[in-house]
């Protein structure tokens, strides 16, 4: 870690009392989370816990049921209470896209535009979102495409790239709209295992301009190398949060301690050859 994390300053990222259900089944169940600017946070959890759901509620992708989305210090959504108070002249549908600029989300499958070639996909969103004129874009495109060693593919198709190459691409596109929020749906697991300490490097990099950052990950090793802190989310509740370390070596909740032990490896690691 980078040490980057400023704890003290306002938060970047508020999430307060979130829930989410589908078809009246809780899956995101009064998560509340904060993350200070230069701070990573990865969400830990078994399949199924609701991480995904977590992050695109917060994204306003699923917009939540409940709960309240503050991006530095000021609502991101409808802010919709639980006595069903909607956030002063605010128009769903119409609003949230102008607001969208403010969180970036990297997509596990990552939802490049198969058209356009990869300078295209850097430049579109900041056109489509922030209305910046086409020279501005394609310039700070390039820029963010030589900071993250991808220069040289401006001009192909996603489907030319590598998994690792698409990524980037990918964080580029969110990158370019200057979020103060990135959140990352697993962003190592279409990606080959040498690569893992790249993108973990990356990731504190960004996180380290000042951007507050949220990874979901199955891979310990990652959020391990990654993470400031970590939550662990169980039946739709943050049931552990706390320091990285702490919480992968020292769990306190039993159901934690059984996550963990479940993904450790069952037998000891050869002892190496003298
Ligand atoms: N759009 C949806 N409609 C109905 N149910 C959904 C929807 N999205 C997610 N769910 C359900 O919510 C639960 C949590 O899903 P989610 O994808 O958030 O879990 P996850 O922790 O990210 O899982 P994984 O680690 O396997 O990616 C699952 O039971 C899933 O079937």
């Amino acid at each position: 870690m980078s040490g980057a994390a400023q704890p003290d300053a306002a938060p970047a990222l508020e999430v307060i009392g979130l829930r989410k259900s589908f078809a009246g089944r809780p899956v995101v169940d009064d998560v509340s989370l904060s993350v200070a600017p230069g701070e990573v946070l990865g969400i830990i959890g078994r399949s199924g816990c609701g991480k995904t759901t977590l992050l695109r509620a917060i994204a306003h992708l699923d917009p939540p049921d409940d709960g309240f989305v503050r991006v530095g210090g000021h609502a991101f959504g409808p802010e919709v209470s639980p006595a069903g108070v909607v956030r002063r002249g605010w128009r769903r549908g119409r609003d949230i896209s102008r607001e969208r600029h403010r969180i970036g989300f990297v997509f596990q499958q990552l939802h490049l535009w198969p058209h356009l070639d990869v300078l295209g996909n850097v430049t579109r969103a900041q056109s489509v979102v922030l209305s910046r004129p086409a020279p501005v874009a394609t310039e700070r495109a390039r820029a963010l495409l030589a900071r993250l060693g991808i220069a040289d593919r401006a001009a192909m198709r996603p489907a030319e790239l590598s998994g690792g190459q698409q990524q980037r691409v990918a964080i580029a596109r969110a990158l370019a709209l200057d979020p103060p929020v990135l959140l990352f749906d697993e962003p190592t697991s279409a990606l080959d295992p040498e690569l893992t300490g790249e993108v973990a490097a990356l990731l504190r990099t960004i996180a380290g301009e000042g951007r507050a950052l949220v990874v979901v990950s199955h891979s310990l090793g990652f959020v391990r190398r990654l993470c400031d802190r970590l939550a662990f989310l169980d039946g739709g509740h943050v049931v552990e949060e706390g320091p990285a370390a702490r919480l992968l070596d020292a769990p306190r909740d039993p159901r934690l301690a059984r996550f963990l032990a479940a993904l450790a490896p069952p037998f000891p690691s050869p002892q190496p050859a003298r």
